[in-house]
C-alpha cells in the first residue's frame, strides 16, 4: 500500500462565488471527504494538506475591520486560526464519515510551522493571492483608502496578494511521522504550515502565506511518501488554459512542464507553485505527482485523467 500526501486548494473548500460561510465550508469539505476515504479503505496511508488563500484573506479583513475594538493579529497568526479552523472542520467531517462508514480510525491535525529564510526574495514581492475575488471596480475602490497589491488571478477576477517564501524545513515532521506510524490520519501543513523564521535555534512568526504546494512537496519528500497529489478546481493541467488553443495534458516530463511554465502556461498565482511544487518533489527523489481534481482522484491514480508529471516519459526511458 502507499504513503499519499494529498493536497487540498483552499479554493476547493471556499468556492468561486461563494463568501466563504461555514456552512458552505463543511459542504465543500464533506464532498472532498468521499474520493480520500475511498483512499483509506483501500488500505493506503493518506496525509491531507491545505490551504488557506480564501481563508486567511477573510481572516485578515475581519481583524482590519475589528481593528477599533479589538488588537489585530499579525499575518502569522492568522495562518495559525486558518491551520486550526480548517483543521477543526476537515477532521470533524473525516471522523464522521468514518463513523458512517464503520473505519475504525482516528484523524488528527498537527498545528504545522515551516522555516523559510528572512533573506526569500520573495518578502520583496508578493504573489500569494489571498481573500475574495474582486471585480476591477471594486479593487480600485478599495485602493482609495489601502496600500495593497493585488493580481489579476486566472481569468477570475482580482485578488490582495502577499509575500510567499519558500518554505525549507517542516518543523513538526518527527510528530506527523509518529502520527503515522500509529495508522492515525494526519492534516497537517495546512496553508503551507505557519511560516517562522530560526534564529539560534529559536522560532518567530514571519507576515507571509506559504504556498501549500510548495509545502506538501517538501513533506512528501521528506516522509518518503509514494504520491503527492495536488487537487485543485481542474481535472487536468493544460496549456493554452481559458483560450480556444486550450490543450488538457495528460502527463509532462519535468522539462516539459519547466519549458511550458518558461513560455507563459502557468500564471504564478495558481498553477505555477503547483508545477514547481511537482518538479521539486520529482527532484528530491519522489516518483509519482498527479495534478487533478478532487472527484477525479480515484480515476486519475489509474492513470485515466489528471496530469501526472514524471522526471522522465515512459518512452524516453524505454527508447534509451
Ligand atoms: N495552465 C493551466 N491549466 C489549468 N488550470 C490553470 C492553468 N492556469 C491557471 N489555471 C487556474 O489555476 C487554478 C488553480 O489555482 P488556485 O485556484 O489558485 O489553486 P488552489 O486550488 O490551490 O486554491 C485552476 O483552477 C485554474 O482556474
Ligand atoms: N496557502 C495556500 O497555498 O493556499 P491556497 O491553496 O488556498 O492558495
Amino acid at each position: 500500500m502507499s504513503k499519499i500526501v494529498l493536497a487540498i486548494g483552499g479554493n476547493a473548500i471556499i468556492k468561486e462565488g461563494q463568501k466563504g460561510s461555514i456552512e458552505e465550508q463543511q459542504t465543500n469539505i464533506n464532498e472532498s471527504c468521499e474520493p480520500v476515504l475511498g483512499l483509506i479503505e483501500q488500505g493506503h496511508t493518506v496525509v491531507i494538506t491545505h490551504g488557506n488563500g480564501p481563508q486567511v484573506g477573510n481572516t485578515l479583513i475581519k481583524t482590519k475591520m475589528a481593528e477599533s475594538v479589538v488588537p489585530a493579529y499579525p499575518l502569522d497568526v492568522c495562518d495559525a486560526e486558518t491551520q486550526g479552523n480548517l483543521g477543526y472542520l476537515i477532521q470533524q467531517a473525516f471522523r464522521n464519515k468514518m463513523v458512517e462508514r464503520n473505519i475504525n480510525k482516528t484523524v488528527a491535525t498537527v498545528v504545522t510551522q515551516a522555516i523559510v529564510s528572512k533573506d526569500d526574495p520573495a518578502f520583496e514581492t508578493p504573489t500569494k493571492p489571498i481573500g475574495p475575488f474582486y471585480s476591477k471596480e471594486e479593487m480600485e475602490e478599495i485602493l482609495k483608502t489601502e496600500k495593497l497589491t493585488f493580481i489579476e488571478d486566472s481569468g477570475r477576477g482580482y485578488r490582495r496578494v502577499v509575500a510567499s517564501p519558500k518554505p525549507i524545513k517542516i518543523v513538526e515532521k518527527e510528530a506527523i511521522e509518529a502520527l503515522l506510524e500509529k495508522d492515525i490520519t494526519v492534516i497537517t501543513a495546512g496553508g503551507g504550515g505557519i511560516p517562522v523564521i530560526e534564529n539560534n535555534g529559536m522560532l518567530k512568526g514571519t507576515e507571509a502565506v506559504i504556498d501549500k504546494d510548495f509545502a506538501s512537496a517538501l513533506l512528501a519528500a521528506e516522509i518518503n511518501a509514494d504520491y503527492l497529489f495536488i487537487l485543485t478546481g481542474v481535472e487536468q493541467v493544460a496549456i493554452h488554459f481559458g483560450t480556444p488553443q486550450q490543450q488538457n495534458l495528460l502527463e509532462m516530463t519535468a522539462d516539459d512542464a519547466l519549458r511550458y511554465m518558461d513560455e507563459g502556461h502557468f500564471p504564478k498565482g495558481s498553477m505555477g507553485p503547483k508545477i514547481e511544487a511537482a518538479v521539486l518533489f520529482l527532484q528530491k527523489g519522489g516518483k509519482n505527482v498527479i495534478i487533478t481534481s478532487i472527484d477525479k482522484l480515484q480515476d486519475a491514480l489509474q492513470g485515466k485523467t489528471g496530469t501526472r508529471i514524471v522526471m522522465q516519459s515512459e518512452t524516453a526511458v524505454t527508447n534509451n
